[in-house]
């Protein structure tokens, strides 16, 4: 194939771009027309104005964000179809129709585009011709084809070596991409399975899942957009890095309507950033804990009054210990804490009116007997403080207290587990509101324990007219519309749990949610279809029996869709075969995908002397050697120190500040999951191997991370 017929095809290919973008832009012109217009109907005034403007102005204004996100890459594929009467279908990142409403682009995710992804040599579907455009911003810069049908084909130039391998290759930077040119036909099926039931994406290292299941939120908002725009769409990772690396992958296709969520942020108004330490992680995920929060929940207030007296008539009445945990006893015998709090005035009334033995205190009746309580400051405070409207992050502090710990963990943890959940919470100090992750399911736990503060309960006509009522409506969280959901750009803020749920719920890195954390996730999804991706192989929850049963649990009944990749397209040959290797060394039972593209180059394993100079010369050497990010990775208890010589090695220059996020970032291996860098210099692996009970199947996930080049360093 000569150079020059590729420019003509290039060439050709750049006039149809042009045409698309100048439609773009009048696409775009129109849809501000429209706002603008939206706009002023809302100031007519006339009735029912402001509704119709709400709706212009907001149809307009997401139509106007895909279009911006859309005009990277906008055309990447072409098809030339068995009958050449139709002319070349075009897909794109979006649909586009010229001023005839005649289709210029067709959205990837439109049935039309199917064949586009699923059509082989074996099984053309009628494609003669798949042709992937290379853009840089809006400049075609090369073309890529595949002939699937030579006999019809003869006629058609077929230029380029494969898109695919020209993606694979490509330096990585600290995003994820998009994939719509390249996705292949297996990740294609796992992409448009239909919207319901649960669908499980299995796979081994780097074999797409990840970006699949991101592709396939797309199309489920593209293709049920009313669902679950309204519904929301749930995503579920790992950590903070994660989500960062992940994130821009939804927007490029044209969708922001989704909420991304490390497992850390999953509760609104809690943000969990740091880990325990593993001994302690594995407590606080284990399913037992819930036991231990239902209890905890339903400890008497610490700190609050232990009895109650008060002088009515010719009567001295008494709330006793015993009186005061045999009625909180009977609140909770009939529904969750907060839920109660419209009943507690009536039940403590009730005790206490039963003692009012005298003559004159009983002539009156219980109506004055009422109303001289609710008028008795003291009897006031009393019950505010016996029953206050609960925040779980107050009840989980109660834990601080180790006598209470003990008494509520006893016959539910050991003795060990007290031992470390307490050195956990009691020792927090001023970090006392410093979340780990793990203690953010605990929270969500206590949440659903207590349940919602009623919103007015002083309306329940049931019952006594409330004087705690105006308590509880200063704490009355906001609650959110799901039209609120629609506009919101940021996180939610409701803090109600009847807000959690969402219409699809897709948890990635699946294989390391605890218990708990299936628990915390699951009550966002009672309602949703499920997207969940995972490796056990690359587990780092130790009792794996526990989390399956706590993940059926969360997902019921719900039909199951299994779908498996088998490509691994992130490591080089080299890369994984050294790593699948080593998973065979140490007994993990992997699913070993097929990794397909080879650069020559073997990972390295040097001994050191002195291992910060092995190390820096590591670093500086893959540094200079590939084009785009590298990975340091470290024992969890050496981060600092690397971190530390990191900092002085100056030869580095700009790349390595920006901590996490930058070029080149030191990462313990739990920090890894899911990412990826281009070289990768793995520290003492050894330690990290040791460090934990998982911690092979922590080194098998940090030995899958690089793209291009691998270096082990290790001292003595
Ligand atoms: N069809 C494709 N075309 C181009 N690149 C692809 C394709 N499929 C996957 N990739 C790339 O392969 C890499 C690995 O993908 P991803 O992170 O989604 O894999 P994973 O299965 O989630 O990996 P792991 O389980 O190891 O975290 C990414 O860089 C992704 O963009």
């Amino acid at each position: 194939m000569s150079a020059e017929i590729a420019e003509q095809e290039i060439a050709h290919e750049q006039e149809f771009v042009d045409r698309v973008y100048r439609q773009l832009e009048q696409s775009a012109r129109n849809a501000e027309a429209l706002a603008k217009e939206g706009h002023g109907r809302g100031r007519l005034g006339h009735e029912g104005g402001l509704v119709e403007r709400d709706a212009m102005v907001f149809q307009a204004a997401k139509r106007l964000a895909t279009l911006n996100a859309a005009h990277e890459g906008l055309v990447f594929g072409r098809l030339d179809l068995g009958d050449a009467a139709d002319g070349p279908r075009y897909i794109g990142r979006i649909g586009l129709r010229d001023d005839n409403r005649d289709s210029m682009l067709v959205d990837w995710r439109a049935p039309a585009a199917a064949v586009f992804y699923q059509a082989t040599a074996a099984d053309p579907q009628g494609v003669v011709r798949r042709r992937v455009l290379r853009c840089a911003a809006d400049k075609v810069v090369a073309v890529e084809d595949d002939l699937l049908d030579a006999e019809r084909g003869e006629d058609l130039v077929v230029v380029g070596e494969g898109a695919l391998m020209a993606q694979l290759s490509r330096a990585r930077d600290r995003s994820m991409h998009s994939i719509v040119a390249t996705i292949q036909a297996e990740q294609d099926k796992a992409i448009r399975a239909p919207g319901r039931g649960v669908v499980s994406i299995s796979g081994g290292p780097g074999t797409g899942k990840t970006v699949v299941a991101l592709h396939r939120a797309a199309y489920l908002l593209y293709s049920n957009r009313r669902r679950y725009e309204s519904g929301g769409v749930l995503i579920v990772g790992p950590s903070g890095v994660f989500m960062r690396y992940i994130e821009r992958v939804l927007p490029s296709l044209g969708e922001t309507a989704v909420a991304l969520r490390s497992l850390g942020e999953v509760v609104d108004g809690v943000k969990g950033t740091r880990h325990d330490d593993p001994a302690v992680a594995d407590v606080k995920g284990a399913a037992r804990m819930a036991e231990l929060m239902r209890r905890t929940a339903r400890q008497a207030v610490p700190g609050a009054p232990r009895d109650f007296r008060v002088f009515y008539r010719d009567d001295t009445i008494v709330l006793t210990g015993r009186d005061l945990s045999a009625l909180r006893r009977q609140l909770l015998s009939g529904g969750k804490r907060n839920r109660q709090l419209p009943r507690v005035f009536s039940a403590l009334v009730d005790a206490m009116w039963r003692q009012v033995r005298g003559e004159r205190g009983r002539d009156r009746g219980r109506e004055e007997f009422v109303d001289t309580m609710m008028g008795n400051v003291d009897f006031v405070e009393f019950a505010r403080a016996w029953w206050p409207a609960l925040d779980a992050t107050d009840v989980l502090g109660w834990l601080r207290d180790p006598d209470l710990l003990a008494r509520v963990g006893e016959g539910v943890v050991s003795q060990e587990d007290i031992a470390l959940l307490s050195k956990s919470w009691s020792g927090a100090g001023d970090r006392a509101r410093d979340y780990s992750v793990e203690d953010v399911a605990l929270l969500d736990e206590l949440r659903y324990q207590l349940g919602d503060v009623p919103e007015s309960h002083e309306h329940d006509r049931d019952h006594e007219p409330d004087p705690l009522a105006h308590l509880v409506d200063e704490g009355r969280p906001e609650v959110t519309t799901v039209s609120d959901r629609e506009y919101a750009t940021g996180p939610r803020t409701s803090v109600r749990t009847e807000d959690d749920g969402y219409a699809h719920v897709l948890v990635d890195e699946a294989q390391d949610l605890t218990p708990m954390q299936w628990r915390m996730v699951g009550r966002r999804g009672r309602a949703a279809s499920w997207t969940i991706v995972g490796d056990p192989a690359q587990s780092s929850w130790p009792v794996p029996r526990e989390a399956s049963r706590a993940r059926e649990e969360a997902l019921g009944d719900k039909p199951r869709h299994e779908f498996h990749l088998s490509t691994n397209y992130r490591n080089s040959k080299e890369i994984y075969d050294f790593a699948a290797a080593y998973a065979a060394r140490v007994g993990l039972d992997a699913d070993l995908p097929n990794a397909v593209r080879s650069t020559g180059l073997d990972p390295e394993e040097r001994r050191v002397d002195d291992l910060e100079q092995g190390v820096r010369a590591a670093v500086v050497g893959l540094a200079g050697a590939v084009e785009g990010t590298v990975g340091i990775v470290v024992p969890a208890a050496r981060r600092a120190s690397v971190q530390g010589w990191l900092d002085t090695w100056d030869e580095l220059g700009e790349d390595r500040l920006g901590g996490a996020d930058a070029r080149i970032a030191v990462l313990t291996g739990l920090d890894t999951k899911g990412l990826e860098f281009d070289g990768i210099v793995v520290v003492e692996p050894q330690e990290i191997e040791s460090e934990s009970a998982t911690g092979r199947a922590t080194l098998y996930v940090v030995l899958t991370r690089a793209t291009q080049q691998m270096v082990t360093v290790s001292a003595g």
